[in-house]
């Protein structure tokens, strides 16, 4: 059996939820469908997650949300009248929305996730209505009664592993059940979301958990391309990708695939696949255990914005035991995670993403780290932007790195920072983020171009 997930691109409207029966209809093994909020239906529309982040903000702010009920509901409500879904479902979904307006505020941890994960909840109350009425034995199941089972952790959930054995009691379910992705419940019944994209990951979950044959994630492109499509025209599309290449790619700016949501399949051996809803022939890209293709050293080139790097300098703190101690205990302290840690003789920079940081924290890590390490600088530097380029056969290929920083250095880039991890499946060049395109498209040209 099959987990399939459609993400908001493929839920936007009634003619993407068309597609998506007919793709589901298609295969009796598409048996596990995940569904994502409403997308954008064009360039300059509106997510029905974003739009609950507005509802969430006035709600909380006293201000009148009903024009914003009133839109989010209008989204569900076109989608019923173009398909001809009968009355009840949309009074429901009309119910759920005006009613988040009446939950407490006053020490609510989980109401901004009660209230994002509505848009996920709705349609897929939607979609099974829709499914049941044309054909398909579907039924719309709550994550609670799908057993996902989360930490309780606001916007940032984790799968309690308790959770796997109760997922796997879907398989013995007849119907085709659509699962709203994105949220769990935690142990005391409160409504906990992944982080943004996360109905990626409730679909890896439900795979891992069900031991799906495949995990197919269908979007709006013809799978994984070598590089941003909105940065590099045409870009080579990747047939075939190891978990480990898909992860560092995730991370670093394929917002295609949520970073998050490689581990549950790659664990329990489920193959994943991207393929795109408005063209499901073509084979997309699949993410395996071992690659058979091969060729080019570099697979990918990602880049990804909003980061900022703490430099340390200290003459002499090669020889201070405890010094990188010391600067990871404040940071600790401080409830702040860092993301690369690359480093010198005499100096080390902490790099972190601006949206863990702010002015008050900023402060408190240079007072702390004044006190406590006496350094000889202690600056951050903003505007960052790491771009990684990845591939497994990176290490049997000698001069990836000049290749690289030759090409950069040829477009004017000036490199920051440079890391490679020990796995050497990715080498990390650290840029302003006014260069970042610059930098992607130099690297393009090096290594797929040529
Ligand atoms: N390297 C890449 N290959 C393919 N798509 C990419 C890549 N990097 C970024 N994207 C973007 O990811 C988008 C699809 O992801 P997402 O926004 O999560 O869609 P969905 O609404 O289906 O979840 C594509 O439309 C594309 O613009
Ligand atoms: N709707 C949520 C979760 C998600 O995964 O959406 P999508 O599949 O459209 O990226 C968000 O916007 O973050």
């Amino acid at each position: 059996m099959k987990v399939i997930k459609f993400g908001g691109s493929s839920l936007a409207s009634a003619e993407q939820l068309t597609k998506v029966r007919n793709i589901v209809k298609s295969d009796a093994t598409r048996k596990f469908v995940v569904v994502s909020a409403p997308g954008k239906r064009e360039a300059n529309d509106t997510k029905v997650t974003d739009a609950l982040i507005a509802y969430y903000k006035a709600y909380k702010k006293g201000e009148d949300v009903t024009t914003t009920q009133k839109w989010i509901i209008s989204r569900y409500q076109n989608m019923c009248d173009e398909l001809g879904i009968s009355g009840a479902v949309i009074v429901n979904i009309a119910d759920e929305i005006n009613s988040l307006a009446k939950l407490p505020i006053k020490d609510n941890k989980f109401l901004y996730d009660t209230f994002l994960a509505a848009g996920e909840n709705n349609n897929a109350k939607l979609i099974a209505e829709y499914f049941s009425e044309n054909g398909i034995n579907a039924r719309y199941i709550h994550p609670q009664d799908a057993g996902i089972i989360v930490s309780a952790e606001p916007g940032n959930a984790r799968l309690l592993p308790s959770s796997y054995e109760k997922i796997n009691y879907l398989n013995d379910l007849d119907e085709t059940l659509i699962i709203p992705g994105f949220f769990g419940v935690t142990e005391n019944g409160e409504i906990c979301t992944f982080s943004r994209g996360g109905s990626d990951i409730t679909g890896s979950i439900i795979a891992a958990g069900v031991r799906a044959e495949l995990y197919e994630n269908f979007t709006d492109v013809d799978g994984i391309f070598a590089a941003h499509p909105g940065i590099i025209k045409s870009p080579a599309s990747i047939t075939e990708l190891t978990y480990r290449e898909m992860r560092e790619l995730a991370y670093s700016g394929f917002s295609v695939l949520h970073d998050e949501a490689l581990l549950p399949a790659y664990r329990a051996n489920v193959p994943l696949v991207i393929k795109n809803t408005n063209n499901p022939e073509h084979p997309g890209t699949k993410i395996v255990a071992k690659r058979t293709v091969t060729g080019s050293p570099v697979v990918g080139i990602a880049a990804d914005g909003g980061f900022t790097a703490l430099n340390i300098s200290k003459y002499l703190m090669n020889r201070e035991i405890g010094f990188g101690r010391k600067v990871l205990q404040i940071l600790e302290n401080l409830g702040i995670r860092f993301e690369h840690m690359p480093t010198g003789i005499d100096d080390m920079s902490i790099i972190m993403r601006d949206r863990f940081l702010n002015r008050q924290l900023e402060k408190s890590i240079l007072d702390n780290m004044t006190e406590s390490l006496q350094p000889d600088e202690l600056y951050f530097e903003k505007n960052l932007s790491i771009m990684m380029i990845v591939g497994e056969d990176m290490k049997e290929h000698i001069g990836v790195t000049a290749r690289a920083a030759h090409a950069l250095a040829q477009a004017g880039v000036n490199i920051e920072m440079l890391s490679q991890g020990s796995s050497e499946v990715s080498i990390m060049f650290i840029v302003k983020s006014d260069q970042e395109s610059a930098a992607i498209t130099a690297l393009y040209e090096e290594f797929f171009a040529k």
